[in-house]
């Protein structure tokens, strides 16, 4: 196994993104909490955009999973080879992209998409999968790492409310190659389930770096402890 993955066997990766019109949604700021991640103790960045991955791989020393969300297809994360390429330039050391077996905007399959990006660059490619027969068939294909990214995210899967660890388990049994946990991991206690379910490295995004998210979480459970009266 290559350093590089080896670096990640049972460490937490960090997922630096903000959305379209956000406050965060900007380089500076996602590179400033990219390092306070590091800081933290995360083994690897991941994050999105040719700008914020450009900035963030130039100011962390840990390896970064880049990725480029684009479109509204139902293939939006790195959705052609094009954008898999220009993800691979920015430096970023693995490269993320859709590993479902839905149709590519560019026409490209799955399969054609990691061998080019494989003989075109040297960067690892991690595929975010949605089921067991997607990461089965991603590894058969060439993907160095299978993750759970897409689980509840395609339009035939359920959406598990913490992470699915049951995909994570049944993963690992089938493959070879690393299986990474994520999606939903909203707690330290799942981040360690995952790892216990045989994931070989967990991804938090939402829980860590995504403020209005969590301030919604805590907002709700204040005004609800608030509407059953408090303290009588
Ligand atoms: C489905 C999809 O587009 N997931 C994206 C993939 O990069 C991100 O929006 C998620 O934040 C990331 O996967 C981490 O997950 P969570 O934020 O739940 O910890």
């Amino acid at each position: 196994m290559p350093d590089l993955l080896e670096s990640l066997r049972g460490r937490l990766i960090v997922s630096c993104q903000a959305y379209p019109g956000e406050p965060m949604r900007d380089p500076h700021t996602m590179t400033r909490v990219a390092q306070a991640a590091v800081d933290g103790g995360a083994a690897a960045i991941r994050a999105q955009g040719i700008e914020d991955l450009t900035s963030i791989v130039a100011a962390v020393d840990v390896p970064v999973i880049g990725l480029w969300k684009d479109g509204d297809a139902d293939v939006y994360i790195t959705p052609t080879l094009e954008h898999a390429l220009a993800v691979a330039a920015t430096g970023a050391h693995i490269v993320a992209i859709d590993g479902t077996g839905q149709a590519r905007p560019d026409g490209r399959t799955l399969e054609q998409t990691i061998e080019a990006l494989h003989q075109q660059s040297t960067a690892l490619v991690m595929t975010d999968c949605s089921t067991l027969e997607e990461g089965v068939a991603a590894a058969s294909y060439g993907a160095d790492l299978v993750g759970t990214t897409l689980a509840g995210y395609t339009s035939y899967t359920a959406k598990t409310s913490g992470p699915d660890l049951a995909l994570v388990t049944a993963l690992v049994d089938a493959l070879d190659v690393p299986v990474i946990c994520e999606g939903r991991v909203h707690s330290p206690a799942q981040a360690a389930q995952a790892i216990d379910a045989g994931a070989f490295a967990v991804v938090v995004g939402t829980a860590i770096t995504h403020p209005s998210t969590i301030t919604g979480w805590f907002e709700h459970a204040v005004r609800g402890a608030a509407g059953a009266g408090g303290r009588e």
